[in-house]
């Protein structure tokens, strides 16, 4: 299978504008590579620097050296030398990104929410509107709920919301960041098939994901970023 997503030796390190410039490294020489139609699982301590590699992929934190590489239909992208208007197009066609909270937009319904990838990717209102209804429904989310806007769901409900709306377009790359964490086990299950779905279809997917039985049952390969600890580099 053709690889979708591959790190060469990224490193990251905050600097701390507010506490006088102190550097604080994170990752360092970051090696790996997801191929179509597998899921990797990040695994490691908490504070190791998990979900900072999620979002240098994704381009919300700055990767100061190394390459990340995206296929990108018939050609590669640089994500560490991406311009932003190169990022939202990423963005937009080829790496979704399922983070833990939902961000909640004033006044926009859970399903036009969840339909909003699918317009962004020019399917017909009407039809991505239905196809969210459909996400939802699969996702136990009450109809009830689905014309309202999620602010005042429960955590769980916000979280289910921000699942269909990472699942629902078929992005080539998909980041999870702890998409089970407050689910119970009827919608973990959910999130098993749908993962199963992603990964029939040839999508490369990376993830963090604690809960041990959702791992089991989904990770192809499981990378420990203990080798990758900055202080080990140092
Ligand atoms: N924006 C930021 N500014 C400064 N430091 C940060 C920032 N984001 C993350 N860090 C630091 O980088 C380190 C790695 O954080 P990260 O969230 O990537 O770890 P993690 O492995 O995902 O942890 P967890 O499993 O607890 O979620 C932590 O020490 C954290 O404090």
């Amino acid at each position: 299978m053709p690889t979708r997503l591959c790190l060469n030796g990224v490193s990251k390190n905050f600097v701390m504008h507010l506490q006088g410039g102190a550097v604080l490294p994170v990752v360092a020489e970051v090696e790996l590579a997801v191929a179509a139609g597998e899921c990797v699982v990040l695994g490691g301590r908490s504070g190791i620097g998990k979900s900072s590699v999620l979002k240098m992929i994704y381009g919300n934190y700055r990767c100061e050296e190394g390459q990340i590489l995206i296929t990108d239909g018939d050609r590669i992208v640089n994500v560490a030398t991406a311009s932003p208007r190169e990022i939202l197009a990423l963005r937009k066609e080829t790496i979704g990104y399922v983070s833990q909270f939902l961000r909640a937009i004033p006044r926009v319904s859970a399903r036009d929410i969840v339909a909003e990838p699918l317009i962004e990717r020019g399917v017909e209102r009407d039809d991505a509107v239905s196809r969210a209804e459909d996400m939802l429904a699969r996702l136990n989310v009450p109809e009830k709920l689905w014309g309202l806007p999620p602010a005042t769901f429960s955590g769980g409900e916000q979280q289910r919301v921000n699942i269909a709306r990472g699942f629902i377009a078929d992005f080539p790359i998909l980041l999870l960041d702890e998409p089970t964490a407050s689910l119970d086990a009827a919608n973990r299950a959910v999130v098993v098939d749908l993962v199963k779905e992603k990964k029939a279809s040839g999508a490369a997917l990376l993830g963090i994901l604690h809960d041990a039985d959702v791992r089991e049952r989904i990770a192809d390969r499981v990378i420990d970023m203990e080798a990758f600890a900055a202080e080990k580099a140092a």
